[in-house]
């Protein structure tokens, strides 16, 4: 872990009091990251389903792999765009808001849902779907689809997490499947561990641990090894990926770089430059969402209208209100539920023991074991999509659309 001293004072006047308690009360953590309770200006009022939208934020990088016909310059493209989603994922927080934030603990059957339109036609539109499918403990499942390439991404996220040595770690629990339909290809995509830095200083950001895994199923692997500022050397969000073919030690490329800054591809034998990255310059596509008064009531935005206002206000009073108004709704659905022998029918995400996907791809890595304790594997259901899509259609329920300024 590292400190510096530029860290020193990072927690507001105003809030002093509440953090050494907090410090205390996260010394004796369970590791489930939604009974945390923060002090009040380390609380976002964005919801952990709205997360599952960094993985598209370049829609045009997202569908590149798509229009590549050479299989290993494909699996490049892949790593290349996964390596490009860091930056959102994990620090566009702290860039934003200043430091990371604790996000909203997401109900089950909230809704996050949107698209990357694209004005030039070449992109073509890109969807998101978000689905909290699990409260207890919470899970996040998605889906991201780009028709006009036909590429596909669908996954689940659910976070395990202990507290040692003056640092929250995370486990990340679940996995994300790439998909293109020309080439009927699939990438399996493991997700790494984290833990938060500066804690201590009041001033939390995410470094990434050890190391993430992307297998192909044409047979090439991309490792991508984490570091972070250490005491002495090293700089923060650093990373070192390599590719190579399955049971090869030659390595085809190297990417080396920081997630949050940029990085440089090289080709593997003659260490020849390729391409630069510059994470600092690439804009990003704004996610357009339905205005609130037109989105299903189980939507984030609008569900928790009223606690993000009030958590943006300061207005700590009504966000306990309102929090609490959702919780016992919650409570009540779920006792009823109970009580008539039935479970949440998930809206388009369905709960299987067996995805021959995931369990093709997976064997060559350790993360088969992981998988059997999260009790299933969470996939996109096309069945349970095309009916929404059907309904919509006939119901006519064209929604008029806003650009999402949210932080
Ligand atoms: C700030 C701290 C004191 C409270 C703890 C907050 C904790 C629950 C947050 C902090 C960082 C969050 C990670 C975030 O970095 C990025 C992702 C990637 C996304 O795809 C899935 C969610 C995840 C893992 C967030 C989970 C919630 C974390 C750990």
């Amino acid at each position: 872990m590292s400190s510096s001293k530029e860290e020193d004072g990072a927690v507001p006047a105003a809030a002093k009091g509440s953090w050494a308690p907090f410090l205390k009360s996260i010394a004796s953590f369970n590791g489930d990251l939604a009974s945390l309770t923060a002090p009040p200006f380390i609380l976002s009022s964005t919801s952990l389903t709205e997360y599952s939208g960094y993985w598209a934020e370049h829609p045009e990088i997202f569908v590149a792999p798509a229009q590549e016909k050479d299989p290993q310059k494909r699996a490049l493209l892949v790593l290349k765009w996964f390596l490009t989603t860091l930056k959102q994922q994990y620090s566009s927080r702290n860039e934003k808001l200043g430091s990371e934030k604790k996000p909203l603990n997401p109900f089950l059957g909230e809704l996050f849902l949107g698209k990357w339109k694209d004005p030039t036609g070449k992109i073509g539109e890109t969807q998101l779907i978000s689905e909290q499918v699990s409260h207890h403990p919470p899970v996040t499942a998605y889906a991201i689809l780009n028709e006009k390439h036909g590429v596909k991404l669908e996954g689940y996220n659910g976070q395990k997490a202990s507290f040692s040595r003056g640092t929250i770690s995370v486990r990340q629990v679940g996995h994300a499947k790439y998909h293109l339909k020309e080439f009927d290809e699939d990438y399996l995509i493991t997700l790494p561990s984290l833990h938060i830095e500066g804690i201590v200083y009041g001033a939390p950001y995410v470094e990434l641990n050890k190391s993430s895994t992307i297998i192909s199923s044409t047979g090439y692997v991309a490792q991508i090894d984490y570091s972070g500022k250490g005491w002495i050397t090293g700089k923060k969000n650093t990373f070192c990926a390599t590719l190579k073919k399955e049971g090869s030690k030659d390595i085809l490329y190297t990417i080396d770089g920081q997630w949050s800054d940029g990085f440089v591809i090289k080709e593997g034998k003659t260490k020849k430059e390729l391409e630069t990255y510059n994470a600092k310059t690439t804009e990003i596509t704004p996610l357009y969402i339905a205005p609130i008064e037109e989105q299903d009531p189980l939507e984030s935005r609008r569900a928790w209208a009223k606690v993000q206002e009030s958590i943006n206000t300061g207005d700590l009073e009504t966000t306990g209100t309102e929090k609490s108004k959702i919780e016992n709704e919650q409570r009540e659905l779920r006792k009823k539920e109970k009580e008539e022998g039935r479970e949440w029918e998930r809206r388009y995400f369905t709960r299987v023991m067996d995805d021959p996907v995931f369990t093709r791809l997976a064997e060559s890595c350790e993360i088969v074991a992981e998988e059997g304790k999260t009790d299933g594997i969470w996939v996109f259901d096309e069945k349970k999509f095309a009916q929404v899509v059907e309904k919509a259609r006939t119901g006519g329920e064209a929604k008029a659309e806003v650009v999402n300024t949210a932080a």
